[in-house]
């Protein structure tokens, strides 16, 4: 297993309330209704924290729960929310334990993205938070990014705490605190240039620093410089949030096309591939999710194509699938909220992640010929055919001889990863080789001519998904 990188986020987390950048009025409000808790059940049971993400709010839920010393159960969006779980967790959790307990015996009850509760897996979820929140005898914090997510009952139910983007001094401010104890030597406006981009979005900015730390340190450079840094520019960004709302939200598609061509001197197919991939799970569903990812596997690969040929033509092949593929295929009238793709957060999140050693694309990338970032960008979908398509995920982990745990990061259970065992095994026999020995070569990705045999096959395998 290749270890995983440390994330300065979770590294550098604030512990304290003192360390966290700005919000002094908010993390007031929130702990003057953990002081309450002390003597009463509060008039307010629960509190939302609201306002955009990266700002500091579950890591003061953290913080609150830290110097209360209470318990902490953290429910978020992957939950599936049926009633009957919310009544489970959260409504246990929050009956239990009384006043006389004092404040040791409690539990926080962290409800992240309480904005976010939507579909069938969700029915009844709402609701079934509000009760709770009404009856509970444990503190309970809603995190929601936008307040009119939220149900009415948990809005009325909960007081309302708002969070703001800290200042840009603020941000500098903890952007050198991270530097020096990491030992970066940096400009003071390469990191005013940081905060300047991640504009309040403390999250993004920490991980600018870093994977701009990583690469000034693989080039065996001593300082950042504003000219290290290449972080996309918020006007680009602002063309994107309007291209997905042509593509997710209207039937207009003439300023659709106007729209995209305005775009596509500003980001390139790569970067428009992640943004509309991590805004679709969000709009479609099921069957309607699959039918959209068709133009949007269509485009990876000519994505793919483009880089192994160079054949840059295929770039507005790539793009009109993902953006036509996707907009005739809209199912529902409302929009989803829109989010940054999470592989690249603020734009250069995107680098970090694709430098991220990853096992699975490599193997990908070298078993199809394909760059490693064409192959990263292609696990999405491998990630959708493991939870769905057992038979397919079988064939395709043995053909790149999937790890167990590789399986197990794509979705895939241990059944797939028996029967692909099983589907390697007459081959090796036939050879007459140790099993463990052949193995160990193809983890160390060795050249043989069963490679080449497979290639053939697992091309077939992944070339129609
Ligand atoms: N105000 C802040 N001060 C210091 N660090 C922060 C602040 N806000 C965010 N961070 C850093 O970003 C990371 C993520 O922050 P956090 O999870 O609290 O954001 P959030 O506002 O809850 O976002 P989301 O709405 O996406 O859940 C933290 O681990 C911390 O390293």
């Amino acid at each position: 297993m290749v270890g995983k990188k440390e994330e300065w986020v979770e590294k550098h987390r604030p512990q304290k309330f003192e360390e966290v950048a700005g919000n002094d009025k908010a993390i007031d409000q929130l702990q003057e209704w953990g002081e309450k808790w002390k003597n009463e059940i509060p008039k307010y049971r629960a509190v939302s924290l609201v306002g955009p993400p990266g700002i500091g709010k579950t890591t003061s839920a953290y913080i609150l729960a830290k110097e209360h010393k209470w318990n902490i159960i953290e429910m978020n969006a992957s939950d599936k929310r049926t009633k009957d779980i919310i009544n489970k967790i959260a409504g246990s959790a929050s009956k239990s334990g009384t006043i006389s307990q004092g404040s040791k015996g409690r539990r926080l009850v962290i409800i992240d993205e309480a904005d976010n509760l939507h579909g069938s897996s969700d029915r009844g979820g709402k609701k079934a938070i509000t009760k709770v929140i009404k009856e509970s005898s444990q503190p309970i914090v809603l995190i929601a990014n936008d307040e009119y997510g939220m149900s009415k009952g948990m809005r009325s139910n909960s007081k309302k705490i708002e969070f703001k983007r800290p200042n840009q001094k603020e941000v500098i401010r903890l952007l050198n605190k991270i530097a020096k104890k990491e030992k970066i030597k940096a400009y003071k406006n390469a990191l005013r240039e940081i905060a300047r981009n991640a504009n309040g979005d403390v999250r993004g900015a920490i991980n600018d620093l870093q994977s701009i730390a990583e690469e000034i340190r693989a080039e065996g450079k001593e300082k950042i410089r504003k000219s290290d840094i290449s972080l996309g520019s918020r006007d680009q960004e602002e063309n994107i949030w309007k291209i997905l709302n042509y593509i997710f939200r209207k039937n207009d598609f003439e300023t659709l096309k106007q729209v995209k061509r305005d775009l596509d001197s500003d980001i390139t197919p790569e970067d428009l591939l992640h943004w509309v991939d991590d805004n679709v799970p969000k709009k479609y569903s099921g069957n309607e999710l699959e039918k959209v990812y068709e133009p949007l596997s269509k485009a990876a690969m000519y994505l793919g194509q483009v880089s192994l040929s160079g054949n840059y033509s295929l770039w507005s092949y790539a793009s009109e699938l993902m953006v036509y593929g996707v907009a005739v295929n809209k199912p529902y009238k409302s929009a989803p909220r829109y989010t940054g793709p999470k592989i690249f957060g603020k734009l250069s999140k995107a680098r970090s992640k694709l430098k991220k050693e990853n096992p699975i694309s490599t193997k990908l990338s070298e078993r199809y010929f394909i760059s490693n970032k064409s192959s990263s960008e292609l696990i999405p979908y491998l990630k959708l055919i493991f939870e769905n398509d057992p038979e397919r995920a079988s064939a395709i982990a043995s053909e790149i001889d999937l790890k167990k745990d590789e399986v197990q990061y794509l979705g895939g259970n241990e059944e797939i990863y028996e029967s692909a065992k099983e589907k390697r095994k007459p081959k090796k026999e036939k050879n007459g080789e140790d099993a463990n020995e052949k193995d160990e070569k193809m983890d160390k990705g060795s050249g043989s001519e069963k490679e080449k045999e497979d290639n053939s096959e697992s091309q077939s395998s992944l070339g129609d998904f």
